[in-house]
């Protein structure tokens, strides 16, 4: 089992900053939530660790001791990056299974679509339909599934919640909740969602105009209204 760090990181688009001096650990088997308000820097995170090409990053971002620093995104993906983006990027001229096989890496064992599956059900009953048939909460679970088909590491996932049924939010609440056990990745969970995290993360970091504001055990953090009160949006659904 192996860390994902980040130490000091900060990143800009262009001339505006957007993170300043960033750390968080990621460890295989568990799940990391990420909150903050609007604008607060959650994206931005997630991106650095990919190397999104519109962001510029300082700082370091390791796996296992092992630095990303200067890889292109595709590099990273093969050192066992997933990132699962908030606007979900499902092919819709495809069937959900091609997707899926598109995203099938050599790395990964040749059944990952039936393991996928059998974590991600929702997804089981939509191999056959195009993309531009799916509902937003569809495509969320097509996204993770995809994100799933290179055997992974570690998976971020950008606000998976957003927008979609409670119903829904249920059915990929029960699905992220398998993958640390079932896949052995870490997962680190940007949201604004405070009850969704506070269902699926031992431990949880916020960040607030780009800083990191705060981390501890999502225990504390339920026990701390100020903090949520400060730190996450007004009508943050509360556990
Ligand atoms: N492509 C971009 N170019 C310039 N500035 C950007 C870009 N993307 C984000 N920013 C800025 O970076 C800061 C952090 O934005 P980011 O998207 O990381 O926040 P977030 O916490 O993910 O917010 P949200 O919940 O709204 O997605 C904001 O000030 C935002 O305006």
């Amino acid at each position: 089992m192996s860390a994902l760090r980040l130490s000091d990181v900060t990143a800009s688009y262009g001339h505006a900053k957007a993170l300043f001096g960033v750390s968080l650990t990621l460890e295989q088997g568990e799940t990391v939530g990420l909150l903050g308000r609007n604008g607060a820097g959650k994206s931005t995170l997630l991106k650095s660790v990919i190397a999104e090409p519109s962001v510029t990053v300082a700082g370091e971002i390791a796996i296992a001791g092992r630095s990303l620093r200067g890889l292109p995104t595709y590099r990273i993906s093969r050192h066992g990056v997933a990132w699962v983006p908030d606007d979900r990027r499902v092919f819709t001229a495809l069937s959900v299974r091609e997707n899926l096989e598109l995203a099938h890496t050599r790395n990964a064992p040749a059944d990952q679509l039936d393991k996928v599956v059998a974590s991600v059900p929702l997804v089981g009953r939509l191999l056959t339909r195009r993309g531009y048939e799916l509902s937003g909460g569809e495509q969320q679970a097509v996204s993770i599934a995809r994100a799933l088909m290179s055997a992974p590491r570690f998976v971020l996932m950008d606000e998976p919640t957003e927008g979609l049924a409670p119903l829904i939010v249920e059915q990929l609440r029960e699905s992220i909740a398998r993958l640390p056990a079932e896949f052995g990745v870490g997962v680190l969970l940007a949201e604004q969602n405070f009850a969704f995290v506070a269902a699926l993360a031992q431990r949880v970091a916020i960040v607030a105009t780009g800083r990191m504001a705060w981390a501890g055990s999502t225990a504390e953090l339920k026990n701390s209204p100020d903090l949520i009160d400060r730190y996450l949006s007004a009508g943050a659904s509360q556990p």
